[in-house]
């Protein structure tokens, strides 16, 4: 089998379990070749971010360049944004370029509670980077940003897919990580629902569970999966990743991205 070319957008994670770092590990585990494009450099660790510097747009659109002129790409996913004017750039560039795949996490907030968007920044990425999503995955509290209105139940997450899914986004997943009853996550495909059920694992490996979830679906749609088929075996690999992982650091450590790889070679 070719493997399949996919590209992160995403700023960094020193300490390996989020941002770049997460997706490219789950590039490799999905048997994909992982590519990162860098929009900023944060010193974060699993105790949460210190600070972070964002890159220049015009480096942002070098580094695009650089990629999307040497290599043909098969899948973008798309994490931390910060400002507008790296949101602009790279509307720009994938417009220029036309990735078959375009998975958009819209990180808004570290779980440790340090904003990763600027504030001026929300709007921009709702009409710059919304419409251009095959498949956008808020969490709960990111869903209530995009969609306006707070969300209490599965029927919020249903209309905040709906009012989401209206500013463009071909699909979108409401992930419930942040609902401890359950940890369901609902997917609106543009036509009805799905929902992936879940069950939460308290576990302190919870670390760029969304970056990793993203990625693998970008992963699993450039490997050819359906969408219902590619957001439920990157739910599993997320929930295996969770109840697998190895303690890692003082604070929220990373999921086990190679789990399923080890077993199967039989090193664990
Ligand atoms: N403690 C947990 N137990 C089981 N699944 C979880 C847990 N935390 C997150 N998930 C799953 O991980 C994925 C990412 O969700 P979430 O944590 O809500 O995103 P984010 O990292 O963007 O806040 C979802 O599929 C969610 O259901
Ligand atoms: C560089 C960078 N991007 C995104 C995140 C957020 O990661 P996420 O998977 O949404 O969840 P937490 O790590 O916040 O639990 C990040 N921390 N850093």
């Amino acid at each position: 089998m070719v493997m399949k070319h996919l590209l992160s957008i995403a700023g960094t994670d020193p300490s390996g379990g989020a941002g770049a770092q997460a997706d490219l590990k789950t590039f490799c585990a999905h048997g994909c070749y992982g590519m990162n494009v860098i929009t900023a450099v944060v010193a974060q660790n699993t105790q949460g971010v210190i600070d972070y510097m964002d890159i220049t747009p015009d480096l942002i659109a070098e580094q695009l360049e650089a990629v999307f002129e040497d290599i043909a790409v098969d899948a973008v996913k798309i994490g931390m944004v910060s400002v507008p004017e790296t949101i602009r750039v790279i509307g720009e560039k994938l417009k220029q370029y036309k990735p078959p795949i375009i998975v958009v996490d819209p990180v808004m907030v570290a779980t440790s509670g340090h904003r990763l968007l600027a504030p001026e920044s929300e709007q921009v990425l709702k009409t710059v980077l919304v419409p251009l999503a095959d498949v956008l995955t808020p969490n709960i509290p990111e869903a209530e940003v995009l969609a306006g209105k707070k969300i209490y139940d599965f029927s919020d997450m249903e209309a905040a897919c709906r009012a989401i899914a209206a500013m463009g986004a071909k699909a979108v997943l409401v992930k419930g990580g942040h609902r401890v009853s359950d940890a369901t996550d609902i997917l609106f495909d543009g036509n009805g629902f799905h929902y992936f059920k879940g069950q939460h694992i308290e576990s302190m490996s919870t670390h760029g569970t969304g970056c990793s979830l993203s990625s693998a679906i970008a992963s699993n749609l450039a490997n050819g999966m359906e969408l219902e088929t590619a957001v439920g075996k990157a739910k599993a690999f997320v929930f295996e990743g969770i109840k697998h992982a190895e303690p890692i650091g003082k604070g929220h450590g990373p999921i086990h991205h190679f789990y399923e790889m080890y077993k199967k070679a039989g090193l664990l």
